[in-house]
């Protein structure tokens, strides 16, 4: 694992000053690689460009190697945040599982991999800001406010309007050439088959099954306007963007899971399982909420989730509550929905509970060990840093994580996507095939030319 900094360096340098917004393109276009972006419906969304420190970890000790290394970054900083949203933090990621980066696209994604920005926009209630980082021996306070200072100038000239669609300057969507799936209809049928086998023989009790569809783009795909096509379509969701160090290729995705977000001793997480599609009125779409949330299958398949979330946050906790099952609407699909809070009974570190969390059966299955080895005996790719966690760590180990779902790596001229579906013992492979093609549409719609839908379906 590569090390935040010698220990003898000097510590982390953070400067921050207010600055008018500019328009989100201008600045992603604007900042040099690796880039990262983070928003959620309560959290400031983040654009940062390259790396004051990069933290990197292999195996399953990935969470507390990162964690170890994120500690000794922030024991001892230099910071002037000006406000708390732009306080130093860490934004990255995990993969699903140990050795899950092994293949392709993954290739430039180790197994945990978390940036704190050299230069950081913020975008908060109060205002914009813009940080500059430094770690080591770029450390030194007036060469990071000089920096500031050229890039508040340089932050002056970008654009401030988003091009917007209707404005018709925002590039359009690539269009797909060519596209691959790893899993033909007639292996779904079988594994999924195979599954509810294991799942009746007791072997099991639920797992999730996913797939991977390779779409060669038609013209250079547009990362900034995807991803303000994404935050106008889901405002509600957590949006992503993680470039690793080299290369072009990035991990995004818009994902409505939380797995855990940890401010002081107050934890909120979801259970999110059990799906069904829109309707094409607000009549159809009520019709489906009400036959989804009656739908012993799927209650079934959600109750796994919310009662192991429950159980899993359990040591921790001197309470827990969980809120009424509800549906959570989406502009593709429709989920059973549970949130649930938690006081813990001691202070810890966000990345304890994303470590005792992931994989939730939301993505990963019951028992958890034999769910794993199912999901790698079966799928006929590798999932990387899909359906696991992705999010920010800061100095008091507060932070919050989402499951990376709805999420695709993309490179100049090509994307991978991936999408899942939790399969138990009355799971109809058809059925299920359905909703994976479901689930690939949030991503799959910007990745289509205008008036082409379908062309990757069935
Ligand atoms: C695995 C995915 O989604 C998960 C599986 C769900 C289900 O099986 O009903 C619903 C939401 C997510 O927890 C995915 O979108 O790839």
């Amino acid at each position: 694992m590569e090390r935040a900094r010698p220990r003898s360096s000097p510590p982390l340098v953070s400067r921050t000053t207010a600055v008018d917004e500019p328009a989100f393109a201008a600045v992603f276009d604007a900042l040099p690689s690796p880039r990262t972006t983070w928003s959620a419906p309560d959290d400031a969304l983040v654009v940062g460009g390259g790396a004051a420190a990069t933290l990197t970890a292999e195996g399953d000790d990935r969470f507390a190697a990162i964690r170890d290394a994120a500690t000794e970054l922030f024991e001892s900083g230099d910071v002037h945040a000006g406000t708390e949203a732009a306080r130093p933090r860490v934004f990255g990621g995990f993969a699903f599982h140990e050795g899950a980066c092994d293949g392709d696209p993954w290739g430039p994604f180790p197994e945990a991999r978390f940036v704190l920005p050299r230069v950081q926009l913020t975008v908060a209630d109060n205002g914009a800001w813009l940080t500059v980082n430094a770690v080591g021996a770029d450390a030194d306070a007036s060469a990071v406010e000089d920096r500031l200072a050229r890039e508040v100038e340089r932050f002056d000239t970008l654009d401030r309007h988003d091009s917007g669609d209707a404005a018709g300057s925002r590039p359009p969507r690539p269009g797909i050439r060519e596209s691959r799936r790893t899993t033909s209809r007639e292996a779904w049928r079988d594994s999924v088959g195979a599954a509810v086998d294991r799942i009746r023989d007791g072997d099991l009790q639920k797992v999730v099954l996913a797939q991977a569809l390779e779409a060669d783009l038609a013209a250079d795909f547009p990362r900034a306007p995807t991803l303000e096509r994404l935050a106008e379509k889901y405002p509600d969701c957590h949006r992503y963007w993680f470039e690793p160090a080299a290369g072009e290729s990035a991990f995004f995705g818009a994902t409505p899971e939380r797995l855990v977000s940890l401010r002081g001793r107050t934890v909120e997480t979801d259970a999110l399982a059990g799906t069904t599609g829109r309707g094409e009125t607000p009549s159809e779409d009520e019709w489906l909420a009400e036959e989804l949330l009656d739908d012993e299958k799927n209650v079934h398949e959600h109750e796994l989730v919310a009662e192991t979330v429950r159980d899993q946050l359990e040591p921790f906790a001197a309470s827990i509550s969980a809120a009424d099952r509800r549906v959570r609407r989406l502009a593709t699909v429709q989920h059973l929905h549970t949130p649930i809070t938690a006081e813990l009974d001691a202070d810890r570190h966000v990345l304890e509970l994303v470590e005792a969390l992931h994989p939730t059966p939301a993505v990963g299955g019951l028992l958890p060990d034999r769910a794993l080895a199912t999901i790698r005996e079966t799928e006929p790719f590798d999932r990387g840093w899909y359906a696991a966690p992705v999010g920010w760590i800061d100095a008091a180990g507060n932070g919050a994580f989402a499951v990376a779902i709805r999420s695709a790596v993309a490179s100049r001229r090509r994307a991978t996507l991936f999408a899942g579906v939790g399969v138990v013992s009355d799971s109809d492979p058809d059925r299920e095939w359905d909703e994976v093609q479901l689930k690939y549409r949030p991503i799959l719609d910007e990745l289509e030319r205008d008036g082409a839908g379908g062309s990757a379906d069935s």
